[in-house]
């Protein structure tokens, strides 16, 4: 038996509030295409906790060996590790821009500042780099004056940069420093980069703690439900999609094309997609395509537009690589070792505006590529909300000593993550009821392919 508070009272409930009323049996066949269907037994556990706290000794043997699948839960903690008065913080904020790096190392600041009196709080400046002293960057204080007013920019006052640094040149930074809580707030990259620091601190036995903040548009961090900025990405992604569709329906046969960041996860797209309504194809790297032959992108365009007279597709960035690339498109990287994307938006524009010449259908092909527009601007309210909350509690899991963690939503749960669990990356599962969202939302067809792809090998990780 549980308990919930209803108009400021306390109301006992029972598992029996929980049980929804039927009108009747259900006989009809659901015409709804989908995978899997949900059946009435499937159910959502309320809010389990599982509390170890009265084991005795061996509590970390306790979780590996007889505790379920369960993570840490965030929140402040009675002791702490670090005295206040002498801890030293350090923040780096690294790999692309996003909405809302400012809000968290506001958020930080102040909760090391305010909640636990701490006043040595330092900022690494353009990533990794500050931590390299051949770079020459400054070292910056932060105080609550200094990051008073940040939130309301877009970007990030310390500055990013990709590229690796020496793991030990970095360590030897933080030691002479004499940093004792890092905050290192990025993306994947950051991740792995920040489990290889947190490997060489411990190999040195230094107590140094190392605590990640899920920072990417791309919101491809694994178990993480939402990185911060992923929202804001999305509500920026509108405006282009608004604008191609106006064009698309102010032209004979008018087609709008929005390319969207995601690099190998289309994830900006599909929420996007489904935030706007207006897309009629979502083309995302988990999803591979064709687009000549009976089933492929040209013919079902075609069909939707001798049909409708206007259609809007949506292209992530990282979508339909392997139509652009032979066996000598050379493999490019950027300076942390990213695939250097080829250009879809481009490449689909010129291939669909030939396809059409060539069938004697005259079409007007707008292209729209917001680019870094959906990721330089400040954060959105509900991105805010979520940084605040990221850095209060990044600072409660730093003073209690944790060390290669990252804090995150779960479950719409404030957990810790081990770092290397995250960092192998999020996709959209094709089969998974997001996708079939995306399909129900646009109408697209199901598939976009003339001969079906084998079946994967591999399970995909269900949290
Ligand atoms: N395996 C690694 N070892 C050491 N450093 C790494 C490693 N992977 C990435 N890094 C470094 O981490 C930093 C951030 O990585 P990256 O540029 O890939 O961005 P990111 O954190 O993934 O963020 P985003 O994808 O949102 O831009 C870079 O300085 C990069 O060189
Ligand atoms: O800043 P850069 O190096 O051009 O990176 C662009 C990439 O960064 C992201 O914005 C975030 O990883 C991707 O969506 C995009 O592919
Ligand atoms: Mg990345």
């Amino acid at each position: 038996m549980r308990h919930g508070r209803i108009n400021g009272f306390m109301k006992k409930v029972q598992q029996e509030d929980y049980i929804i009323q039927n009108l009747g049996e259900c006989a009809i066949q659901s015409p709804v295409i989908v995978n899997d269907f949900t059946p009435d037994s499937k159910r959502l556990l309320l809010k389990q906790y599982l509390d170890y706290s009265n084991t005795g000794k061996n509590k970390d043997e306790k979780v590996k060996r007889e505790i379920p699948l369960s993570v840490e839960v965030a929140g402040p903690r009675e002791k702490i590790f670090f005295d206040p008065s002498k801890t030293k913080a350090a923040i780096v904020t690294c790999g692309g821009l996003c909405p809302g790096i400012n809000d968290v190392i506001r958020a930080i600041v102040m909760q090391l500042y305010h909640r636990y009196g701490v006043r040595n709080i330092i900022g690494i400046k353009y990533g990794f780099q500050g931590l390299i002293p051949s770079y020459g960057h400054e070292i910056v204080e932060l105080t609550p004056e200094s990051v008073e007013n940040i939130h309301r920019e877009g970007g990030s006052i310390l500055s990013s940069s990709r590229g690796q640094q020496n793991i030990g040149e970095m360590v030897d930074a933080l030691s002479r420093m004499n940093v004792n809580i890092f905050f290192c707030i990025g993306g994947d990259g950051t991740m792995r980069a920040a489990e290889r620091i947190t490997e060489e601190i411990t190999r040195r036995k230094l107590s140094i703690s190392l605590i990640g903040i899920p920072k990417t548009i791309d919101n491809d961090l694994n178990f993480v439900q939402k990185t911060f900025g992923f929202d804001t990405a999305i509500a920026e992604s509108e405006n282009a999609i608004s604008c191609a569709h106006v064009e698309a329906k102010g032209a004979p046969m008018g087609i709008g094309l929005v390319k969207i960041m995601g690099r190998l996860s289309g994830q900006i797209a599909v929420g996007a997609a489904l935030a706007q309504n207006d897309v009629n194809f979502v083309l995302i790297p988990e999803v591979p395509f064709d687009l000549e032959g009976e089933n492929g992108l040209f013919k079902a365009l075609e069909k939707r537009l001798i049909r409708r007279k206007h259609c809007v597709i949506l292209v992530a960035e990282g979508a339909g690589q392997e139509l652009m690339r032979t066996n000598n498109t050379p493999q490019e990287t950027d300076a942390s070792g990213n695939i250097r994307l080829l250009d879809i938006g481009y490449f689909l524009k010129v291939r669909i505006e030939d396809y059409f010449k060539k069938a004697g259908i005259q079409i007007n092909l707008k292209y729209i590529d917001p680019s870094y527009m959906i990721r330089s601007v400040r954060a959105s309210a509900s991105d805010s909300i979520y940084c605040s909350a990221l850095g209060q509690y990044a600072v409660h899991a730093g003073m209690a000593g944790k060390t290669g963690m990252l804090v995150g939503l779960l479950k719409d749960e404030y957990v810790h993550l081990p770092i290397r669990v995250v960092t192998s990356g999020k996709q959209i599962d094709p089969e998974g009821n997001l996708w079939m969202r995306v399909l129900e939302s646009t109408g697209q067809p199901p598939s976009l392919l003339n001969k079906p792809l084998d079946p994967p090998v591999e399970e995909h990780v269900v949290i």
